[in-house]
């Protein structure tokens, strides 16, 4: 029997106005996989998350997530559904405290057991629990990825995207986002990750989809990718 995909997208055309950016994209993550959405800047990266969190609609095609089509529902009605995403400048509020954006959201869509709490959160990053009543505005670019990460596991998402979630972090900071998605990985969390540090995303993920023009121009194992060094080369200029 073939096991449903919790993300499938097939013929995924998207843009701006009267510009076409996505071209056709076909791709699904099945759950508990951690895919690397890899290509140059400027290629359909963010607007393909954008597509399916809902803040794009389609212009063609189909995304689908556990079977129910989502392409140009709203970005609420997918967020509930279990789609949550770090998104890429982090967008903390400036007037809630650490433990609001913590608490604020909390849902479980992923009807687990044994769910993140604020605690579990705290335990995860404890800078987090130091800085409970700190306001948004008053923390580090590193606190506030990884209240970002925090709020978005304070609602339990069956799919987890980050778009970007090193991105000008200094390197131990980055070090200890990139541990967190590996503990986040051994707990079973469905993820999509957009990040320019190829090499920590090959020893994290575990299949890649790289970004040419809109279009996906190779998709395949870490293993695939760590052994062909063109494909960095040719498709992501490192
Ligand atoms: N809001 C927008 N309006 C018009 N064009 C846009 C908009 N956002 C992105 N684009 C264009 O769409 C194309 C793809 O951008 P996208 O942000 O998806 O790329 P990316 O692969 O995520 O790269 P980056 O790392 O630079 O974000 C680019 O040519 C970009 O200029």
């Amino acid at each position: 029997m073939k096991h449903e995909a919790l993300l499938s997208c097939s013929g995924l055309q998207a843009g701006y106005g009267g510009s076409q950016v996505l071209f056709g994209l076909d791709f699904e993550i099945q759950p508990g996989e951690v895919i690397g959405l890899l290509g140059r800047n400027g290629m359909g990266k963010s607007t393909t998350i954008k597509s399916i969190v809902g803040l794009l609609a389609p212009s063609r095609g189909d995304i689908r997530f556990l079977g129910k089509p989502i392409g140009g529902q709203r970005p609420d009605a997918i967020a509930r559904m279990g789609v949550a995403i770090v998104p890429e400048g982090r967008h903390c509020f400036p007037n809630l405290t650490v433990r609001e954006h913590l608490v604020a959201f909390a849902d479980n869509r992923n009807d687990l057991r044994d769910g993140w709490t604020l605690e579990r959160i705290y335990a995860l990053f404890p800078r987090l629990k130091e800085r409970a009543d700190n306001l948004g505005n008053q923390l580090s670019g590193g606190e506030q990825q990884m209240l970002a990460i925090g709020r978005a596991l304070s609602t339990n998402p069956r799919l987890l995207i980050l778009d970007e979630a090193t991105e000008g972090l200094a390197p131990v900071i980055r070090d200890e986002i990139w541990r967190c998605l590996a503990l986040l990985k051994e707990q079973g969390q469905t993820t999509l990750v957009v990040d320019k540090y190829v090499d920590r995303l090959v020893q994290l993920a575990d299949r890649h989809l790289i970004v040419e023009r809109g279009r996906i121009v190779w998709s395949g194992s870490s293993a695939e990718l760590a052994a062909d060094r063109s494909l960095w080369h040719r498709y992501m200029g490192v």
